[in-house]
């Protein structure tokens, strides 16, 4: 009997199925045909435009100015047009929704109907209804030739209830469908029904449902090393953030996985397709590493935007200079800390002192005889310490070349030679009497040139009046002229002659060079100047740390905001006035006094702009929670007049003191009104992932909430001890060494998941973790729990909880990174300090 019975299931099963695959063929055929349409429609725009090209050269033929103006305009349009076109031709129709009868009748310019909630009378009293409108929504909007439109670009209004609905609160939509092409061709179909009680129909047709919804299947796809676009299933507190009106700031918070990220570049995309005029003066992504540049900057020329949007690390900041390196903990607090504001602006003045002559090139660029560090393979970079700190010698150098040795026997560069010193005399001949000023006075002049809070390098000409002047008291020609006309022509000859004077031009280049950020910081590089200057601001370990650190080859990103800061202290270099050449009419006209002022002044200010070329429209920070008080003064000053999205989430933060953080942030972001957000879901992580990384969360900010899990695998984490660790009980995979046992896991999980492994371990043994992993390919790779930030991987191995909790004051907040950067399988590897249990669960993993 039971036999019979599985049987008669097994027909049914069968049955029921061939019935669905049917019904799913012939969905994905009307979608399919739909799509030959929007082609077909594409094809005739193409044309249009390559006729409008055609006609609008013919056009300037005509020869008339006018004509000729109105061809480049016609140029121009259609030449946009095609290359829109010919871009978004690739899969770029991904969704449709089923609407009810509305509110109104009132259509919006995309063509579509603008009412947002149902019609009275859409749904009948036996709870059936008809299909009102359907909607297709692709990357860029399409209208049939009769003004239909036959596809909605995913920014407009009519879009929103694609992203926006939910069966809570459905508004017009019944099924919300996503639809997978590649190219001309329709793959398959996912629906979600937002009305399940009713019986909805199209055309007098029962509405068919396919699959399970887009979500699942968007998150179950294999990761590679690059991010995908999340158009086609945004969700609808995600939707939120990214449509929230551009004015002040938009500041969202979430856990891990919530989507931040990918949260943050839908709305560069939607705000240049909202106001592209307002934006036109550029969108900029501050990005925590390179690495994450690199993972991310596939979707914006996915979603078709990317001229107007420069996703940057924060060590690349400032033109012409690029961080290669990382500071250890111990110095990365002190140069990022507020106090540094303090100690540059002493630096800045004192370095005059020092003689630290001019460097050549931009801000950032290497001095003379210090070689630029490139950047490294794959933007990675490196952890050089600053050698010889007992809390710090564990960070050893992982970057060969310039490196210091974990014992800190090697040092990576000696100190900067010494400058001489200014001169401590002026010595010149003027009206035939040799003038002298010694030190003490000197050093009189400078303090009074350096009162008031003028950049420094703006004081120079004051400080060159300030010689004069004293050389004139010195000559006596003081009293000689009552007549003031006299006196003053007599004291015009006398600053003429002086200051063409070789030894005066000399010695004010030598007493008052004109400083570059670098110079100030290779200045700063002396330990006992440093000290000088950080008085009472950093204690004398910091002083050690920060300048052994400035010795090396390279920047690190902390260094970067100091370069930053310091060109703002400094001022750009006074430009020697250029004379414009005389024009023979204006000498007629008198203009030539008036004249050269004004263009210079104009030149001047379009040079700078242009050097400075820091301020954008609007600013996004991704991670924001590890921007230091100097980096937020650094990134807002590209933002002065910018409205700000700013992302981020304090549990991951890797920067030891938030609040200080919090309040460079405030600062950098004024006084404009916030808009808050915060972000729920975790879409990356399944939940018994999640869960185990609660566990820390609870450890590193108690009472923090943890972001629920949409999705749940089955598979718990695994976790695995060395011989050398305690536990070797029931169920412990024990190994002769990290080394093998991390390569061994690694190969392991390579086997088990289509994508990408990532393994992650504490940052100073980076170069050890890569040499284990050799030989197992490029769909594996090795990190530094700070370069892990933002990254996501089918599967990770995270090498020694202890280890990289014990990194840095943050460092339970850098392991709960660590923890959730796996989509589906996680194994934790125990060494020698982590005490694994006899299930070999470390330490601080258990409940
Ligand atoms: N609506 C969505 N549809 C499909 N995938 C999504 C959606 N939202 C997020 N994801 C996916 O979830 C993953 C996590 O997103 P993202 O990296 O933006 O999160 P995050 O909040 O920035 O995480 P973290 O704070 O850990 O850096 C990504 O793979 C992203 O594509």
């Amino acid at each position: 009997m039971a036999a019979q019975a599985q049987q008669e299931t097994a027909v049914h099963d069968s049955a029921l199925k061939s019935v669905q695959d049917s019904v799913r063929e012939r969905e994905i055929s009307v979608e399919q045909e739909h799509l030959n349409r929007v082609y077909q429609r594409l094809e005739e725009k193409i044309h249009e435009a390559e006729f409008l090209m055609n006609d609008a050269a013919k056009r300037g033929q005509v020869g008339t100015p006018g004509a000729l103006a109105e061809r480049d305009a016609q140029v121009f349009r259609a030449g946009i047009h095609l290359n829109r076109l010919n871009n978004e031709f690739e899969d770029f129709l991904f969704g449709r929704i089923d609407l009810l009868l509305g509110k109104d009748g009132k259509k919006g310019p995309d063509g579509a109907y603008t009412a947002v909630e149902p019609a009275e009378g859409a749904i009948r009293e036996d709870n059936t209804a008809d299909i009102a409108e359907t909607l297709h929504i692709g990357r860029i909007g399409v209208l049939d030739s009769d003004y239909t439109p036959l596809v909605i670009d995913w920014r407009a209004p009519a879009a929103a209830p694609f992203y926006r609905s939910t069966p809570v609160d459905p508004g017009r939509v019944v099924r919300r469908r996503v639809i997978r092409s590649k190219g001309r061709k329709v793959l398959g179909v996912e629906d979600d029904l937002m009305r399940p009680e009713l019986k909805a129909l199209l055309d007098g047709h029962d509405l068919p449902v396919i699959g399970d919804g887009a979500l699942m299947a968007a998150l179950g796809q294999a990761r590679t090393h690059t991010m995908r676009d999340i158009v086609a299933s945004i969700q609808a507190e995600q939707d939120m953030v990214i449509r929230a009106p551009a004015a002040s700031v938009t500041y969202v918070e979430g856990g891990p996985g919530t989507g931040k990220t990918a949260v943050a570049l839908h709305r560069a995309a939607y705000l240049l397709y909202q106001d592209r005029r307002r934006y036109a003066g550029g969108i900029l992504i501050v990005s925590p590493t390179p690495l994450l540049v690199a993972y991310t900057e596939g979707v914006l020329p996915s979603l078709g935007e990317e001229g107007q949007v420069a996703i940057r690390a924060i060590g690349s900041l400032v033109d012409g200079a690029e961080a290669t390196l990382y500071d250890s903990p111990a110095t990365a607090r002190a140069k990022g800390s507020y106090r540094m504001l303090r100690v540059l602006r002493k630096a800045a003045r004192g370095a005059l002192e020092t003689g630290a002559g001019p460097r050549p090139g931009p801000s950032g660029r290497p001095a003379p005889g210090r070689p630029a560090s490139g950047r490294l393979a794959f933007g990675q970079l490196a952890f050089g310490d600053e050698g010889d700190e007992s809390d710090e010698s564990h960070l050893g150098s992982v970057n060969g070349e310039g490196a210091v040795n974990g014992d800190g026997s090697h040092d990576a560069r000696t100190a900067p030679q010494a400058p001489a010193g200014p001169p401590t005399r002026l010595r010149v001949v003027a009206f035939g009497r040799r003038l002298e000023l010694e030190a003490a006075e000197l050093d009189r002049i400078r303090q009074s040139a350096l009162g008031g809070t003028a950049p420094v390098n703006l004081l120079r000409p004051r400080a060159r009046k300030l010689l004069l002047d004293a050389l004139w008291a010195h000559s006596g020609a003081a009293g000689r002229h009552t007549d003031p006309e006299l006196a003053a022509e007599l004291r015009s000859s006398f600053d003429e002659d002086v200051s063409s004077e070789d030894s005066f031009i000399e010695f004010l280049d030598a007493w008052w060079p004109e400083l570059t950020p670098r110079a100030v910081l290779d200045a700063m590089a002396d330990e006992r100047r440093l000290g000088r200057w950080a008085r009472r601001i950093l204690n004398p370990g910091e002083v050690r740390k920060v300048a052994r650190s400035l010795r090396r080859e390279g920047l690190s990103v902390h260094d970067i905001a100091l370069l930053d800061e310091l060109q703002a202290i400094l001022g750009a270099p006074a430009r020697p006035r250029r004379k414009r050449e005389a024009d023979p009419l204006d000498q007629l006209t008198g203009l030539e006094e008036l004249m050269p002022v004004r263009e210079e002044t104009q030149r001047e200010r379009a040079e700078r702009l242009a050097q400075e070329r820091t301020e954008y429209a609007h600013v996004i920070v991704d991670e924001a929670q590890d921007v230091t008080p100097m980096q937020w003064r650094m990134i807002g000053r590209r933002g002065r007049h910018a409205t700000w999205t700013v992302v981020g989430d304090p549990a991951q933060s890797s920067w030891s003191d938030p609040d200080e953080a919090a309040e460079a942030r405030d600062e950098a972001l004024g006084t404009r009104p916030r808009r808050r957000f915060r972000l729920t879901v975790n879409y990356r992580n399944p939940a018994e992932i999640a869960e185990l990384a609660a566990k820390v969360l609870a450890l590193a900010m108690p009472g923090s909430p943890s972001p629920s899990a949409v999705r749940s695998t089955g598979v718990q984490p695994r976790f695995v001890a060395t011989d050398k660790g305690q536990g070797a009980g029931h169920g412990v995979v024990v190994r002769d060494s990290l080394a093998e046992t991390v390569r061994a896991e690694a190969a392991l999980l390579l086997d088990r998941v289509d994508g990408t492994v990532g393994v992650v371990v504490a940052m100073n043994r980076r170069e050890e973790a890569r040499r284990w992993l050799a030989g197992l390919g490029d769909r594996v790779v090795a990190l530094g729990s700070l370069e892990a930030k933002g990254l996501e991987y089918d599967a990770t191995v995270v090498v020694s909880p202890a280890e990289i909790a014990d990194e840095s004051p943050a460092g339970l907040r850098v392991l709960y990174v660590a923890l959730t950067r796996a989509t589906q399988q996680l194994t934790v590897v125990s060494g020698e300090r982590d005490a694994p249990d006899a299930n070999g669960v470390p330490d601080l993993l258990r409940d």
